[in-house]
């Protein structure tokens, strides 16, 4: 028995029965599938996977493709390059629309076909195979196992994908995709053909939850900053003309394709996949949006709402007795951003009236400091000394230096035992 398997269980189980949609039938290839298949997975950050339902089913990536391929070209090129050629505004509109933006004819963001083909033109290589064969090996990194093409859904959109044809060729004449448009199509049809299964996509979004290392094999797929750039765009533009609606009610970067994939990030959290044909006006599953709406109201998943973030930072605000002076001893653990630096300081201040001795800032296992709480630190302890008080910090040389380049007030130890050492030997 499994706790957290048996929660997706119940989502599978009550969502099994619905049957609203259509399964998309503009690919030929496509409208075969199973409208009953229907599978939920997902993979936690130390690389454990939950599943439900038909999860090792396999169907084709479509446009759950788009954002690993745009996390490719912004490690290829860097961010700045990128958006000289594809926006990163949400457009409103459905996924296939041909709107570019005018003047430039520049696509909205990488999430609707136009951008997407734009994007794909951006993946460095040595020609049309080697830029193919660049984005397979990226898709299998994301997912930890090497993918494969479905021909068949492949050879049955590059016969009837004129769509896509006229965008890329629009793009062209706008000056927008420098690339040959056959081609560009031609490697963006492939990519939207690899094939995987429900599990494989739980992987792929928890790389990027991960902050762009596959938490199952350890991985490095891309950097820490791509990654983060990557769900900001799917969380504006991941859902198409459903974006606001979904940020609103489930609150995840998400991607879904017409096949009936759909992922979810929770980033440093978990990464989560659903699979069902049937597709709603937008042309996202209605199983996946179902579940996915479901999980994230059980369990809390919305990003905008963070209770990880109140986790203790602040272990200990004591005081001790050195030589007969009460001096204040604080503790802190983790990692320094915004919230756990405004405990930090309240912890400091709370101990600090009742500490004439001085006071001591234990930060040994503190693990990373932003350089706003750094500097805002430095800015307290020097404070404290200016007022006469004593002031040490126990701490990695880096995050002592990371203060700025103002001449140090305050005494620096790389442990507790020398800061305390210290109090006592004056
Ligand atoms: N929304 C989608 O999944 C679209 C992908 C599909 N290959 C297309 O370009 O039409």
């Amino acid at each position: 028995m499994d706790p957290v398997t048996d929660s997706l269980d119940e989502v599978h189980r009550r969502l099994a029965g619905l049957r609203d949609g259509e399964v998309a039938d503009y690919i030929p290839e496509l409208a075969g599938a199973d409208p009953d298949d229907f599978g939920i997975a997902l993979v936690s950050m130390a690389g454990r996977t939950y599943r439900t339902g038909r999860a090792d089913t396999p169907f084709t990536l479509q446009s759950v493709s788009k954002p690993f391929v745009y996390a490719l070209a912004l490690s290829d090129h860097g961010v700045d390059e990128v958006l000289r050629r594809v926006g990163v505004e949400p457009s409103g509109d459905a996924f296939n629309a041909i709107s570019l933006e005018p003047g430039t004819g520049r696509p909205a963001n990488p999430m609707v076909n136009a951008g997407a083909i734009a994007t794909t033109a951006l993946v460095r290589a040595d020609g049309a195979d080697d830029r193919f064969r660049r984005i397979l090996a990226r898709l299998s990194a994301f997912a930890g196992r090497e993918l494969d093409v479905d021909e068949a859904v492949y050879a049955s959109e590059a016969a009837t994908g004129d769509r896509n044809r006229a965008l890329a060729y629009l793009m062209r004449s706008a000056g927008s995709l420098r690339a040959d448009p056959e081609e560009t199509v031609d490697t963006y049809f492939r990519q939207c053909a690899v094939r995987v299964t429900t599990a494989d996509l739980a992987v792929m979004a928890a790389t990027l939850a991960d902050g762009g290392r596959n938490p199952v094999t350890g991985v490095r797929v891309v950097s820490e900053p791509d990654a983060v750039r990557t769900l900001a765009v799917m969380a504006t533009c991941g859902m198409y003309d459903g974006a606001g609606r979904w940020m609103l009610d489930v609150g995840l970067p998400a991607k879904s394709g017409v096949s009936g994939g759909l992922i979810a990030a929770g980033p440093a959290r978990f990464g989560v996949a659903v699979h069902s044909p049937p597709l709603d006006a937008s042309g996202n599953s209605v199983r996946g949006v179902a579940a996915l709406r479901a999980m994230a109201e059980r369990f809390g998943l919305h990003i905008m709402h963070s209770p990880g973030l109140r986790a203790a930072t602040v272990t200990g605000a004591e005081r001790l007795t050195c030589d007969g002076e009460d001096i204040g001893l604080v503790t802190a653990q983790g990692i320094l951003e915004f919230t756990e630096f405004e405990a930090l300081v309240h912890a400091v201040r709370e101990v600090t009236p009742a500490a004439p001795g001085g006071l001591v800032l234990d930060l040994t296992a503190v693990t990373e400091v932003l350089p706003g709480p750094a500097a805002g630190m430095a800015a307290i302890l020097d404070d404290l000394v200016a007022r006469g008080h004593r002031a040490a910090v126990a701490a990695q040389e880096a995050f002592v230096e990371a203060g700025g380049d103002r001449p140090r007030t305050w005494e620096a130890f790389r442990t507790r035992e020398e800061a305390l050492a210290w109090c006592r030997r004056r």
